[in-house]
């Protein structure tokens, strides 16, 4: 698939779920859980133990027009190459990391690259990220992504890190894209993640839908 595509199946979704697990299985379950409940864009963070397999399990098992897996945490390189070759479509860093943003681009990924300043977004873009991370978004609230667009309307911006569920349609509303959320959609009893997806999902659809009809 296109990098451009892969950028825009994520602009369009408006979710990226983040899995972050402390084992393998529990990070496949996770993320099993979040595919079937309708969450299509998942990431599975590097500091999950086995990641890559997990990633590997679910791009190589799961239909690509329903699932778009990503690797999340990615610091170098060599990250980057083993992410492709386990089937990733999209890497996402915590920084802006040219090496990093120019080798997914090479193999054809889109990137998320993190950023917490003005500066620091600027060079995100000038630097090629398909998207802006605001890292950790919970340090300025949805009011940042209102502010920080008002100079910088090209950024697609996607709030990520402490964005509660509850929170995430006034991200949305200021303008981001798509938001990030880990913790807050995969904490708890697994079976309980279908519930949570449903409703993410239909609260960021409906806030998108309002801002086209406004646009
Ligand atoms: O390292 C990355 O690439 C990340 O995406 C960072 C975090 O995993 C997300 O910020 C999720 O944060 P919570 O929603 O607060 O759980």
């Amino acid at each position: 698939m296109p990098r451009y595509e892969t950028a825009s199946r994520i602009a369009r979704d408006g979710v990226v779920a983040v899995v972050r697990s402390h084992s393998p299985d529990l990070a496949r379950e996770q993320a099993l859980a979040l595919l079937k409940a309708g969450q299509r864009v998942v990431e599975v963070s590097m500091t999950t133990p086995g990641a890559l397999d997990v990633v590997a399990d679910l791009s190589h098992g799961w239909p690509a027009h329903e699932a778009l897996i990503g690797v999340g945490t990615v610091l170098d390189e060599a990250t980057v190459r083993m992410s492709e070759l386990a089937g990733a479509r999209f890497v996402v860093s915590p920084t802006v990391n040219r090496t990093v943003l120019r080798a997914a681009h090479r193999y054809g990924m889109a990137t998320l690259a993190g950023a917490l300043s003005p500066t620091e977004a600027a060079t995100a873009i000038e630097e090629g990220a398909d998207f802006v991370k605001l890292f950790p978004a919970s340090v300025y609230g949805a009011d940042a992504v209102r502010h920080l667009l008002a100079p910088f309307p090209q950024l697609a911006l996607v709030p990520t890190g402490g964005v509660p569920l509850e929170l995430a349609p006034d991200y949305i509303r200021a303008g981001a894209v798509a938001v990030g959320i880990g913790s807050e959609l995969t904490s708890g009893d697994p079976r309980s993640i279908e519930g949570r997806v449903r409703q993410l999902r239909t609260a960021v659809a409906r806030e998108k839908a309002e801002r086209t009809a406004r646009a």
